[in-house]
This record gives C-alpha cells, sequence and structure tokens, in this order.
C-alpha cells in the first residue's frame, strides 16, 4: 500500500506532530499541501489529508489542494474544454476518483464534527473515506484571554499514541476495502 500524507500546520506544528506520527506508522510519504503537486496522488492508494481547524473547517491550504484535484469519472480534455476558461493548473490536473483516504486534526476542541467541509470535498472529488481522527491542540487563538491559551502540551503522548493506533487500524480497515 503506497500512502501519501498530506499535512498543513501553521499555527503551533501540532498537526505535523500527528502526521509524522501517523507517516511513520503507515510508512508512508509525507508532504506539505502548500508544496504538494496534484499529479503526485495518482501515484498513491491511500492518502491521508490532515491539518489543524481554522474557523470550524480545515486550514484553507489544505481545501485548496482538494479543490485543484479532478473529480472521479471526468475527463480532463472534456472537463476544461467544457468550462471555456484558462486554466492556470491544467497541466496539474488528474482524477483521483475511487481513491481511498482518511482525514485528521487538531483543534482547539478536537471534534471530528469540524472534518465536515473537507469531508464533502473529498467525497465529491470521489475519495472513499475510510477513517477520521481528531485530538486536541495547543490554541492560543481560540480564547486568547486565557494566558499561554488552551490545550498546553497537546497533542501529548496519549494522543500519539491513539494516532499510532488508529493508523494501524487504517491498515487493517484498507486490506478489507481493497480486498
Ligand atoms: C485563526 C485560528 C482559528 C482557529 N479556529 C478554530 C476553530 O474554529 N475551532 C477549534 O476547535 N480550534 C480553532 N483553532 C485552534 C487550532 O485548530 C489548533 O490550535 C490546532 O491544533 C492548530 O494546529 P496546527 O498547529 O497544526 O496549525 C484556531 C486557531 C487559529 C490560529
Amino acid at each position: 500500500m503506497k500512502t501519501l500524507v498530506v499535512y498543513t500546520s501553521v499555527h503551533h506544528g501540532n498537526t505535523k506532530k500527528v502526521a509524522e506520527v501517523m507517516a511513520g506508522e503507515l510508512e508512508a510519504d509525507m508532504v506539505r499541501a502548500s508544496d504538494a503537486d496534484p499529479a503526485a496522488v495518482g501515484g498513491y492508494d491511500l492518502i491521508g489529508f490532515g491539518s489543524g481547524i481554522y474557523h470550524n473547517r480545515h486550514h484553507q491550504n489544505l481545501l485548496r489542494f482538494v479543490d485543484r484535484l479532478l473529480p472521479v469519472g471526468r475527463d480532463l480534455q472534456e472537463t476544461i474544454a467544457s468550462m471555456g476558461v484558462d486554466l492556470p493548473f491544467a497541466d496539474q490536473l488528474r482524477p483521483v476518483g475511487g481513491k481511498l483516504a482518511f482525514i485528521f486534526s487538531t483543534s482547539g476542541r478536537g471534534m471530528v464534527k469540524d472534518h465536515a467541509v473537507l469531508r464533502d470535498l473529498l467525497a465529491m472529488k470521489g475519495f472513499r473515506i475510510i477513517g477520521e481522527f481528531a485530538c486536541k491542540g495547543w490554541d492560543t487563538y481560540t480564547v486568547r484571554e486565557v494566558v499561554g491559551g488552551i490545550n498546553q502540551g497537546k497533542p501529548d503522548a496519549g494522543d500519539l499514541a491513539r494516532a499510532a493506533g488508529f493508523a494501524r487500524d487504517i491498515v487493517k480497515t484498507w486490506q478489507k476495502a481493497a480486498a
């Protein structure tokens, strides 16, 4: 199973810690969404997408990256022709239909509820989501009045152990889904 982890982690590097643990368990390649090439996704069986939560959704760099992937079942040239516009990233678009994906995040609240926007976007692009992971992350923005922020030290060793367990379960789910 060839796995890619695409992430954005800009506030305190919280999500990067989770991404590294998951990538380690999955023996995955890891890339920042802002550096990632949409065309590269085609070479992977499973892709993990994660970032901190910003105003109740994943970070815009990650959402923009997913938005640049071509939806399932569409022919590239046909799609571009039907749009009738100059697409600056046209040569980078690749179909991603049927690929398996998982979603992760860190946030003040630590809830998968905040995955809704990315989940819907990935579904629209034809990904099958086989797992989601969320945990709390150090946050000095949402509650700025609290000195030092909230969730200091998060994600902690327990969160990272859960992230590793999640990644191991993902392998089993992938084996069943791919069978
Ligand atoms: C501008 C901004 C907006 C945020 N919005 C939310 C939010 O809507 N809900 C939430 O639970 N946490 C929110 N947070 C907290 C971050 O999601 C949290 O600190 C996360 O762990 C940051 O991840 P990162 O260090 O990987 O970027 C926000 C943080 C910032 C800086």
